[in-house]
């Protein structure tokens, strides 16, 4: 088929035109052409890979005032609506007629008038910008294409950060995923993001956080999970390092809920991805890749001493965006937790800031866009097309009261149903509303599932069945605290777990059998604190970190089973692994009482 492409004559300047003729993809032009007869832009922006365009894109962010420089070469800060500064979980809708439990659906053609409405004419006046990307490593049996179309210069700039520019791979109607996103009127109430699945499209309107905006990360997640789930293989919100045990660097992904540990995990490893991953099964061993090139991570609590990388990344001259941090009079940036002295005033998401108002500096959800080449700790796997071996899976949480720090599941059913399907964490920042309520989020993906968890959960179990030896999974939470509320780790401990889980997986030390999984035991931790930290570790510390509170446990446990029973046709495999831990649960409070020392189930 033949389509013209005489709607852009006037709208798009230099040979972009006659290069998007050359890919013969009628697709890509229909796609266009509804855009644009959509949106009314002024001008159309094609970003087909050149450097200049992607100056130009920067010039852009700057002229238009959604960034601003700042002294350090190649550093700019961006600012988000006060009420735009996390992922708006109440404003983004499935596009679907049937109802599914824990996903937020709207019906599909109700969602697609409404959202249609709102962008009818949004890019009046302005310019269009179009972004063709790759998610995955170009050349690769990974690879999945998307366009971005969008008004807003910052979103761009981000994305031309965070993912590969891919535009000759759209050559004879190759399929792609959509993303249509206008800054609209910025007016918060009438914020939308609308995900279409049976058009692989999502629309984003009247919010510029990132977030929420720029297509390719969490709205692409949940076209991806779709499409995984249908062809059989993982689309994850994982990050993807390499840890080191006696015999050799081993690959793990690693699955937080926002705002818990995915991007500070991957610091202290060989750095892939520290967000997502796609998990696909090759002659029975399961390989990832990172879907982005680049990291929009949070900068709270980021200081020098516990994050020495990222600190580098954010003082050097190279492309960073700030996002909704402090910016002080001289060009400079401050954020909460720094660890810095504060200045007296400046410039923040709310307008001017001074020390004396008492309020923060910056805002808890401030974050940075920066490339995955900044980073010193970056794999030399990172781009590889065929991906890496996955030796363990991590499904942390963040659990202040219950959940050991570190555990590892009998099999790949048990890990993945106790402990990824079972995960319930403390909201976040990261998501508007909120913070610190403990919620239901397996695999810390619910925000995004587009699909029944039923369905989701299958693929996870029979993805396992396919591989010769399917990864160990642990179980991970950071944020255990005594009865003072204190923390009972250091965020260095996480080392000491890593190195635990490279050990276990190479089958270099044994572990202590309980009714969750196999925990460490003392002396091997003991060795680890000393040989990675250089610090002593106490009977005390181990025995308070790792004595397991059984009836907690069981009241979890029997918390998630009510959840999955409420599902129709959840897989008989769910409930039969919990039902099992429940039971063994049982036994031992029988046994030891409502908790146990770990020191107890080492001799037993
Ligand atoms: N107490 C404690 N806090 C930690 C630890 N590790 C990380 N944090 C804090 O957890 C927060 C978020 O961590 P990240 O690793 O950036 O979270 P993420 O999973 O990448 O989040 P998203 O980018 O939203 O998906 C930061 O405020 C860190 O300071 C730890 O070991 N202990
Ligand atoms: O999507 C975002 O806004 C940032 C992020 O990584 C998350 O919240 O998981
Ligand atoms: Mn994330």
């Amino acid at each position: 088929m033949k389509v013209s492409l005489d709607f852009l004559n006037d709208l798009v300047h230099g040979d972009a035109l006659k290069k998007l003729e050359s890919l013969n993809n009628y697709r890509l032009i229909e796609f266009l052409s509804n855009v644009v007869k959509l949106c009314e832009p002024d001008s159309v922006h094609l970003i087909t890979g050149s450097n200049g365009e992607k100056e130009y894109i920067r010039k852009k962010a700057l002229e238009s005032g959604e960034e601003i420089k700042l002294k350090t070469s190649g550093h700019t800060i961006h600012f988000d609506h006060p009420l735009d500064q996390a992922r708006a979980r109440e404003d983004t809708f499935i596009l679907t007629d049937t109802k599914i439990p824990y996903v937020n659906t709207k019906p599909r053609n109700e969602g697609l008038n409404e959202i249609l409405a709102l962008l009818k004419g949004s890019m009046r006046g302005r310019e269009m910008y179009v972004g063709f990307y790759s998610l995955g490593p170009r050349n690769s049996p990974f690879q999945i294409l998307a366009v971005q179309v969008t008004d807003s210069p910052y979103v761009i700039h981000s994305e031309n950060i965070l993912y590969r520019n891919a535009f000759e791979d759209f050559n004879n109607n190759k399929q792609f995923l959509r993303f249509v996103h206008s800054k609209g009127e910025l007016d918060i109430r009438k914020r939308r993001i609308m995900i279409d699945l049976a058009d692989n499209t999502v629309y984003s309107v009247n919010t510029t956080y990132a977030g929420n905006s720029v297509g390719l990360k969490k709205l692409a997640l949940r076209l991806t999970i779709m499409k995984a789930v249908e062809e059989g293989w993982l689309s994850e919100h994982m990050a993807i390092v390499g840890f080191n045990g006696d015999k050799g660097t081993h690959y793990f992904t690693a699955s937080f809920p926002s705002g818990s540990g995915k991007t500070s995990t991957s610091m202290i490893g060989s750095l892939i991805s520290d967000d997502l991953a796609f998990i696909r099964e090759f002659d029975g061993f399961p390989k990832a890749v990172n879907p982005e090139i680049g990291v929009f991570g949070i900068i709270q609590g980021i200081n020098a001493r516990d994050d020495p990388i990222i600190w580098e990344v954010l003082h050097k001259p190279g492309e960073v965006i700030f996002s909704n941090v402090l910016m002080t009079e001289d060009g400079d940036v401050y954020w909460e937790g720094s660890e810095l002295p504060k200045p007296e005033k400046g410039y923040n998401y709310e307008g001017r800031w001074s020390r004396d108002s008492g309020k923060p500096a910056s805002h808890p959800n401030a974050r940075f866009t920066v490339p995955l080449t900044s980073f010193q700790n970056l794999d030399g796997n990172w781009d590889n097309p065929n991906g890496v071996v996955i030796d363990g899976i991590i499904f942390g949480v963040r659990d202040y009261s219950t959940l050991i720090p570190v555990v590892e599941a009998f099999s790949w059913s048990h890990g993945v149903v106790t402990i990824g399907a079972s995960m319930e964490s403390a909201r976040t920042s990261a998501v508007i509303g909120k913070s610190d309520e403990l919620e239901f989020n397996p695999m810390a993906i619910l925000d995004f599932m587009p699909i029944s968890l039923s369905r989701y959960l299958r693929n996870y179990l029979n993805f396992g069945k396919r591989l010769r030896r399917s990864p160990k999974i642990f179980g991970f939470n950071y944020f255990l605290k005594d009865e003072n509320n204190k923390f009972l780790n250091s965020k260095e401990d996480k080392r000491i777990w890593v190195s635990w889980a490279a050990k276990r997986v190479e089958e270099t030390t044994d572990a202590i059998y309980t009714p969750i999984g196999f925990i460490p035991f003392y002396e091997d931790l003991k060795a680890l604190y000393k040989r990675v930290l250089g610090k002593e570790y106490s009977k005390e510390d181990y025995e308070k970190q790792f004595t397991i509170k059984l009836r907690r446990y069981l009241e979890k446990t029997e918390r998630i089973i009510g959840i999955y029973l409420k599902f129709e046709d959840i897989p008989s495999e769910v409930i039969g692994e919990l039902e099992m831990q429940r039971k063994r649960i049982i036994d031992y409070i029988s046994k030891y009482g409502d908790s146990v020392s770990p020191f107890k189930l080492e001799k037993a």
